[in-house]
């Protein structure tokens, strides 16, 4: 499903128009998909109020009061704009309410405000949408708090009023929403840390823009769905060596445990070989959590002999660490995997990425990205998008820039977003579990975009089961979530088990 900003939704309803689906058939299609789509949420026994704003999300508002009255709801439609502001699709669809029988109330006759929210049971928020600038002005303000202060049921209509549809925009007051019935595809601002939770709950309706006239977006959700369609099946005449022969290069005395997290959840999650380049003197901690592995020396090791290689967890941040990042960006031919320590270490010589021609994948965090590119921890959160898109094409990567929301972003600019996953993953260890899926299905995959987007949703979807099954996400812990890979991967795909 496409992801899109809201002049990559106009573009769309540009191009349905050109097909001969004029606006106002847009309108009705999403006002009744909205309907249909809420009154999952309502009681008929409910009293509703819809809120009417001056564009065409208002315009979307009539035709769900009309199909919420239809359907035989209590529904009363607000206006909360002066008449002569209702134009054009939206004007349209007024007057197909009110020659239907039916009032529209404006909110300037609404005496006692609060009194009239006491009275009712759901809010619909068909006031502003995409084509929202600024702060708030009134009345939408007023209207707003009174929602957010009145107890009761807030659904809204494309985005929650006065949530911004594009990334980048920090200050702004808006309708806080417990579920939005999305129109089209979901704009960014529902995956951003701080307009997500506007939103509540959203689901996304169709509203019959055919999707061959669409202009391409290269930006989409990456779901379970996806992984099962695309997951590398297993051959029953291959071998070890068909699966692929991976190096982690990680861990140390006093961080064993990163090492082996990694190395152990690339095996579970269908390497055909790990070997592991850590300190000496950690192997005696790695080796029993994960005895298929072997090792190698740091020293010695030969970093073209791999099919693909992760590096830096658990490596620290010294000199040594620092050396070693370096001579592994330097001499690994083949697809390499940086982590972690890795990361940190590697913001001083980012510029010899450039210059690798197989696949570089780095994995940060907010945290991590924003120390490689210089930006603070709010910037990142701001704009993730518009970032990991800079940072991928210019040093020719591919970013798993992970979070509630994972961004991965290929070194031409595509993006994925994974949405699985739970709180329970804000843990030390989360990472490396990850970094060890993400080894393996590098080296199985054709499309490393793919790749790399499923083994994200594997992890996330592993550990929305593992909780759904007997953890909490208090207690959850990342050798969980390895141990979950195998029932993960008998529910996907029956040619797996
Ligand atoms: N395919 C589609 O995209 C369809 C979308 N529909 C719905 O239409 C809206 C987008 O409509 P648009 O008229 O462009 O924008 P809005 O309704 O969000 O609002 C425009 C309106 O708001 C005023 N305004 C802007 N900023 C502010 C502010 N800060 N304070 C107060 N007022 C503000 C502005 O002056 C305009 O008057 C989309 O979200 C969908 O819900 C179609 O119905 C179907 C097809
Ligand atoms: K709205």
């Amino acid at each position: 499903m496409d992801i899109v900003t809201a002049q990559e939704m106009y573009e769309r309803d540009q191009a349905a128009a050109e097909a001969g689906l004029a606006g106002t058939m847009l309108m009705e299609n999403a006002g009744r998909a909205a309907a249909y789509d809420l009154v999952k949420h309502i009681q008929k026994s409910d009293r509703i109020i819809v809120w009417i704003g001056a564009g065409s999300n208002g315009g979307d508002g009539f035709v769900i009061a009309r199909t919420l009255l239809n359907l035989g709801y209590t529904a009363e439609a607000v206006q909360v704009v002066p008449d002569e502001k209702i134009k054009g699709d939206a004007a349209v669809h007024k007057q197909i309410f009110q020659a239907s029988g039916h009032t529209v109330k404006k909110w300037t006759d609404v005496e006692d405000a609060e009194g009239y929210l006491l009275r009712a049971d759901v809010s619909i928020d068909a006031m502003l949408g995409i084509g929202v600038q600024g702060d708030l002005r009134e009345p939408y303000k007023q209207i707003v708090q009174h929602c957010n202060e009145a107890s009761l049921l807030r659904l809204a209509v494309d985005l929650p009023t006065g949530v911004p549809a594009d990334e980048g925009v920090e200050e702004f007051t808006a309708y806080k929403a417990d579920y939005t019935s999305v129109i089209e595809a979901p704009k960014l601002s529902a995956f951003l840390q701080h307009t997500q939770p506007w939103y509540g709950q959203w689901s996304v309706v169709e509203i019959g823009i055919p999707s061959q006239v669409s202009p391409a977006v290269r930006r989409s959700m990456w779901t379970v769905e996806d992984v099962k369609r695309t997951l590398p099946s297993r051959d029953d005449h291959s071998h070890k060596g068909s699966h692929g022969k991976g190096l982690v290069i990680g861990g140390s005395l006093l961080m064993p445990g990163s090492a082996a997290m990694t190395s152990r959840a690339a095996l579970r999650s269908g390497a055909g070989l790990i070997a592991i380049a850590t300190e000496e003197g950690a192997v005696p901690s790695i080796s029993p959590y994960v005895q298929e592995a072997t090792f190698v020396e740091r020293e010695t090791m030969e970093l073209s002999a791999y099919d693909g290689v992760a590096a830096g967890m658990g490596i620290g941040r010294g000199a040594d660490a620092r050396a070693l990042v370096h001579h592994v960006v330097t001499h690994t031919k083949g697809p390499l995997l940086i982590d972690a320590d890795g990361l940190y270490v590697l913001k001083d010589f980012l510029g010899k990425l450039e210059k690798r021609e197989e696949p570089t994948i780095l994995t940060p965090h907010p945290g991590e990205f924003a120390h490689l590119t210089g930006r603070s921890i709010k910037d990142v959160l701001l704009s993730p998008f518009s970032l990991a898109e800079a940072f991928a094409r210019r040093y020719g990567v591919y970013l798993v820039l992970k979070g509630p929301s994972t961004i991965i972003t290929a070194p031409d600019g595509e993006q994925r977003v994974d949405v699985t996953g739970n709180s329970g993953l804000a843990k030390g260890g989360s990472g490396d579990a990850l970094a060890g899926i993400l080894l393996t299905m590098l080296m199985q995959s054709e499309s490393m975009l793919d790749g790399l987007s499923s083994g994200c949703v594997l992890h996330g979807h592993t550990a929305d089961r593992v909780v759904q099954q007997g953890r909490s996400k208090v207690d959850l812990l990342a050798t969980d979530v390895i141990e979950g890979l195998p029932g993960t991967f008998r529910t996907l795909s029956s040619s797996i088990t």
